[in-house]
């Protein structure tokens, strides 16, 4: 007999707390019930619709290859959601430069050719939007932004917010990321501390050892659980620059102590609620984490209000040089004094910022630091730091290849003084030694990590859903199609520079210039068209000034483990995600206790 329980009952068993409701259901019934009604609704509406005729010479869907389906599955079978990126990416090569994957009934166009992929950045988000329920899930949970937004909305706001992250705005805020960076380094000092002892425990001195001369010493005490993976050091870091950058000024008390822990929520809760079809939590449906989201978003609110109206306009007026937060400068877009505005350089957006309610900026300050700290891509639940992930993936490159980490060395050490030295720099000291642009400044660091953007960027692949009949790279798209575009295999699909897959910053600086036109051209690792990533020079900073000035005092090498230790992958949600690299970071200059 089926057990009969009520919504409530299950809800409850699943740790879901819920207003007064007394559905009664059987769990396998209900799911097999939706399941079966979304798939023939799909079926209908995919195979009750007129056929639209394709454009001549242009190829459609149904003349696509496709790997292998089974019925009503399709290609899920075959991959687990972990491994999305590798198969598809895998797929690609073997079958080309288009073909489909399927969803279950669902079919989604994957695109790898550099001409499909370039154009797909270019028709958005006219033509096409973000898929799945990207802006729904963020409307619904009131901090829509410009990463989630659409059509008009999102125009207004790029146009606001855009000008608060050009790369003018941007160098100002040197000085702002100096103290960041002294915290850093105090954190990867520890945690350099940390993985020596790890190391000298594993390999203890054997000349301490005691014994026999027939006796066998433990000289090797290897314990594979003395890992955790973690880049808390470099969350910080980004969390706290973006923080400074939108909002705080150097003042983190504005906000609660907590709000780094807090955050995660957000994304959690957003990454669940994107992968359910319904807005349950619209109707009092309610996990502890859905409230614990509720609670976090007020919070953030009433801290962004409370700086709105403890705002003293006058200490803006009285600091030209000093670089606006964010909010500053769309607080004083939306008061409209042209003088400051003007001043602030954002005059350009003091159109648009007029018509921006408090919600707005509110809603666009969130995506900032959501895209800036966590690029979190709720249509597969995937949530993956952005900056955080990028350094750890380029520190890992540089324990792979000592001859490019010693030229990093070299070219850190000329310009900001031997380890020794300016190990001890204070933040002024430091400041003092950037110039304005601290990315021009330090051109093979630069290289470095556009190499390690063009081999493992954290989004490798963009997804879109076609509002328009596009022919994409010669393939005919009705209205409504859903496309991936993996812009990392079409970039190695047109790499003009020898051996794609190798890691050679080189190919950034040596090469021609035609060759370099085409690297830049092809760089999507930050995406691409009008709505490439607005906070790319902040993240070049950002990077540049982790790289230099703290990682550079490090000398990085691989853990040194056993063949039985897993391998180091590319763990996937859909961003990409460093597993198993784990470092050692050797001081290059003498740590004070
Ligand atoms: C290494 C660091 C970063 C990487 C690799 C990165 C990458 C990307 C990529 C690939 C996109 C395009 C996604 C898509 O179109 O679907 C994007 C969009 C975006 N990024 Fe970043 N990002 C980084 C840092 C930042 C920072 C620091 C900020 C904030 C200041 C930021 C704000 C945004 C926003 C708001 C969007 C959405 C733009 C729109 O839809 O118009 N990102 N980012």
């Amino acid at each position: 007999m089926v057990k009969m329980l009520s919504l409530e009952d299950a809800m409850d068993k699943l740790g879901i707390v819920t207003d007064s409701r007394n559905i009664q259901i059987s769990n396998t019934t209900a799911v097999a019930g939706v399941v079966s009604i979304a798939t023939a609704i799909t079926l209908y509406k995919m195979y009750s619709k007129p056929k639209k005729p394709s454009p001549a010479g242009c190829k459609t869907i149904k003349d696509l290859p496709n790997p292998p389906t089974r019925f009503l599955l399709g290609n899920l079978y075959q991959v687990g959601l972990k491994e999305i990126l590798s198969t598809l990416e895998n797929y690609a090569w073997k079958y080309g430069t288009a073909y489909n994957y399927f969803f279950g009934p669902w079919p989604i166009v994957i695109l790898s050719s550099p001409a499909a992929v370039d154009q797909f950045f270019k028709e958005r988000p006219h033509n096409i939007r973000r898929s799945f329920n990207t802006e729904k899930v963020f409307e619904d949970s009131n901090i829509a932004g410009l990463f989630s937004m659409e059509g008009e909305q999102w125009r207004h706001s790029r146009n606001w917010m855009a000008p608060q992250l050009t790369h003018a705005k941007v160098n100002k805020a040197s000085r702002v990321i100096t103290n960041h960076l002294l915290a850093l380094k105090s954190d990867m000092e520890q945690r350099s501390k940390r993985n020596e002892g790890i190391h000298q425990k594993w390999f203890p001195r054997t000349d301490q050892q005691t014994g026999s001369s027939d006796a066998w010493p433990e000289t090797v005490r290897y314990d594979p659980d003395d890992l955790v993976h973690e880049i808390t050091a470099y969350r910080h870091y980004a969390f706290s620059v973006i923080v400074d950058f939108a909002f705080a000024h150097d003042n983190s008390n504005l906000f609660s102590p907590t709000l780094f822990e807090d955050m995660k929520v957000i994304f959690d809760v957003v990454r669940r609620r994107a992968a359910i079809p319904f807005s349950y939590w619209k109707y009092g449906i309610r996990t502890a984490s859905d409230r614990k989201f509720d609670q976090v978003i007020a919070d953030l609110k009433g801290s962004i209000k409370h700086i709105i109206d403890n705002y003293n306009p006058e200490d803006f007026k009285n600091d030209s040089d000093k670089m606006s937060t964010m909010l500053e400068s769309l607080w004083f877009a939306a008061q409209e004094d042209d003088a400051i505005t003007e001043r602030s350089g954002i005059s350009t957006a003091r159109k648009a910022a007029k018509r921006v309610s408090i919600d707005d900026v509110i809603g666009n300050l969130i995506t900032a630091i959501i895209a800036g700290y966590v690029n979190n891509s709720p249509n597969f639940g995937a949530s993956s730091d952005t900056t955080s992930n990028t350094l750890h993936i380029i520190t890992y490159f540089l324990s792979c290849h000592p001859e490019v980490q010693r030229k990093l060395h070299e070219e850190t050490d000329r310009i900001l003084g031997r380890p020794e030295k300016r190990a001890n720099y204070t933040a002024e000291e430091l400041y003092a030694l950037f110039e304005v642009d601290i990315v021009k400044q330090f051109p093979y660091t630069w290289a470095v990590i556009q190499e390690s953007n063009r081999l493992m960027p954290v989004a490798a692949l963009i997804d879109g859903k076609l509002t328009k009949d596009l022919v994409l790279d010669n393939v005919f798209l009705p209205k409504g199609t859903t496309v991936f575009a993996m812009s990392r295999v079409a970039a190695f699909r047109a790499c003009p520079t020898p051996e794609p897959f190798k890691f050679k910053p080189e190919r950034w600086i040596e090469s021609t210039p035609e060759q370099r036109r085409l690297h830049e051209k092809l760089s999507w690792g930050f995406g691409g068209g009008p709505r490439v990533c607005p906070g790319r020079h902040l993240a070049g900073m950002e990077l540049v000034g982790a790289l230099a000035v703290v990682i550079s005092l490090f000398d990085v090498q691989p853990m040194e483990e056993p063949f039985s230790a897993p391998n180091v992958i590319e763990g996937m949600d859909l961003t990409s995600l460093l597993l198993n690299a784990n470092l050692r970071y050797l001081p290059r200059y003498q740590v004070q206790q």
